[in-house]
């Protein structure tokens, strides 16, 4: 179980607030969708949740470990077992999508793996797999700097998934992408928390934050204004953010 406490963050030398006293429950298997006007703090939010970010205050516990209270290994934590896909993702650009499926985030794969190349058979499976179900198995071949802002997007999708995240952050990663496209990423997503417990927070449209979300957390002004089950919003709750 994930819990966030008066998570609180202010930017700048006037220490303007972006994020005030934001708190949550999450279970394993979720899929939310966080919807908000421009500059509500959803990309701050993710980027705090990644660790990237330094907490003002509050209280962040991982299946029973103290996130803040730990420190570096707090943060490890986070870095090792969560995905942030930021909206450019930085991938190999010489290398192709499927290489850098397998290879992984800097980091996050052992130097010789990316030195040598060297992959197991049922890692490259696996990585066909998951570029297949994102709509990518025609790409999987095309070096990463040939492919669009959203085919890199799912790249990165892909990566994370392959390297077994337990948690995926996402900023907007469907935008640029046709509504067909942008159904099936989250199809996959979506499928992905239902079978294999995985947990997604992305930032997302709101009409495809209702049609794909779990629950959906509406932000406006660095706050959680409301946190409902996926589903139409009704007006009132489109008029508070
Ligand atoms: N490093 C920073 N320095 C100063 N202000 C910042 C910084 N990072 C974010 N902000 C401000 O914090 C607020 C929230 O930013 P954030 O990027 O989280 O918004 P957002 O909801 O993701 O917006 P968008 O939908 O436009 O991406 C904005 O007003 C932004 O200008």
């Amino acid at each position: 179980m994930i819990r966030v406490e008066g998570l609180s963050k202010s930017v700048g030398a006037d220490r303007v607030p972006v994020l005030r006293d934001i708190q949550f429950d999450m279970q394993q298997g979720e899929m939310i969708g966080v919807v908000g006007s421009s500059g509500s703090g959803k990309s701050m939010l993710l980027k705090c949740l990644a660790m990237m970010e330094k907490w003002d205050s509050g209280r962040f516990t991982v299946d029973g470990a103290e996130i803040i209270k730990e420190g570096w290994s707090g943060k490890r934590k986070i870095k090792r077992e969560w995905a942030y896909l930021e909206q450019n993702p930085q991938l190999y650009p010489r290398r192709t999508a499927l290489k850098n499926v397998l290879i992984g985030r800097s980091g996050q794969t052992p130097l010789w793996r990316m030195v040598t190349g060297m992959v197991r058979s049922d890692d490259y499976m696996g990585a066909m797999d998951y570029l297949e179900g994102l709509g990518l198995l025609d790409k999987a071949h095309q070096t990463a700097e040939k492919l669009s802002g959203g085919e890199k997007q799912r790249v990165a999708i892909a990566r994370a998934l392959a390297h077994g995240a337990k948690v995926v952050l996402a900023d907007e990663p469907v935008i640029g992408l046709d509504p067909h496209t942008a159904d099936t990423v989250l199809e996959t997503l979506r499928k992905l928390c239902e079978e294999e417990r995985a947990t997604v927070i992305a930032v997302l449209p709101i009409e495809m934050a209702e049609k794909h979300a779990t629950r959906i957390w509406g932000l406006a002004g660095g706050k959680i204004a409301f946190d409902i089950r996926g589903r139409r919003l009704t007006q009132q709750e489109k008029n508070m953010i």
